[in-house]
């Protein structure tokens, strides 16, 4: 059966054409997927175990990626079958969960980690933030999603650290104006073997006083606050050339003396997609 009331040679061998590259897409992946026995092979003798996830080398592959897309394809479409496909092959090294962040709104979590996750991945809400941080460090190898807010209902990120769990990336890792599954949120895991340093280093820091607006003039962004009887708890991110030493004395710099500053992790930096070095819009995201 035919759905063209009058197919033309022309259609036929555009379909033909189009048979021939779904089955090369097709073998190409079942060869990508025999790679990823040698990896998980070559992980093995290298001692790693548990968290399979290797979000620094996720984000270079997006990069080049990013760098080579032309056409009219939306960007956010081949990075969503990429996330399916990264997602199944990760699955393969070890299964793994995702817990959701329960105070969010709860379709745009779901969006957030199918779009990232994909569809088979089995996900779970054990209630709040807290609670997903809290279940991610008791667990083995499963993921954490926590919707970032400016200012948070708890200082969910007190329960990060570097020995259990802690933030190894930041959503929507494409940025566009309007994309699929733009909710703001951070990816928790227990340390991932053989990290690279992050672009990005995230800080939970802690003062007496208030939040002085010029904090974000140093260089260093706010990602969540939390008010305390008498100061702030905040979630701070800085370049990851940054120590905590350097953080510490621009938070000084700023005003906010913090008594704690831990670091609790980082991210690969995102990329904006609408703005390339030349400030062109120059990428296709899929948007109205
Ligand atoms: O390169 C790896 O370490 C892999 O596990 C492979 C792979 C992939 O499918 O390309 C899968 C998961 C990681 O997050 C990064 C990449």
């Amino acid at each position: 059966m035919t759905t063209d009331q009058a197919p033309s040679p022309a259609l036929d061998a555009l379909r033909q054409r189009i048979d021939t590259i779904d089955a090369e897409l097709h073998r190409l992946l079942m060869e990508r997927v025999r790679v990823i026995d040698g990896i998980v092979a070559a992980k093995r003798a290298s001692g790693a175990d548990g968290v399979m996830f290797r979000p620094d080398r996720e984000a270079d592959m997006m990069r080049r990626m990013v760098e080579r897309h032309a056409g009219t394809l939306p960007l956010t479409s081949v990075e969503h079958i990429w996330r399916e496909i990264i997602t199944a092959c990760t699955r393969l090294q070890g299964d793994f969960r995702v817990f959701i962040d329960g105070s969010a709104d709860v379709a745009d979590m779901r969006d957030l980690a199918r779009f990232y996750f994909g569809f088979s991945v089995e996900m779970d809400c054990p209630g709040d933030a807290s609670d997903v941080v809290g279940t991610v460090a008791a667990s083995h190898s499963d993921l954490g999603l926590v919707a970032l807010t400016e200012r948070s209902e708890i200082p969910w990120w007190r329960g990060l650290g570097l020995e259990g769990a802690q933030i190894i990336a930041r959503l929507p890792f494409l940025v566009a104006h309007e994309r699929p599954a733009d909710l703001d949120g951070l990816v928790i895991s227990r340390p991932v073997p053989n990290a690279g340093e992050p672009d990005t280093r995230v800080f939970d820091a802690r003062w007496t006083g208030l939040l002085p607006g010029s904090l974000m003039n140093t260089g260093i962004e706010v990602l969540s606050f939390f008010r305390t009887a008498d100061g702030v708890d905040a979630l701070l991110a800085a370049s990851g050339e940054m120590s905590e030493a350097d953080v510490l004395a621009l938070c000084a710099a700023a005003g906010a003396e913090p008594d704690v500053i831990r670091p609790v992790g980082g991210y690969a930096s995102p990329i904006d997609i609408e703005t390339d070095s030349d400030g062109d819009e120059d990428f296709d995201t899929g948007a109205d």
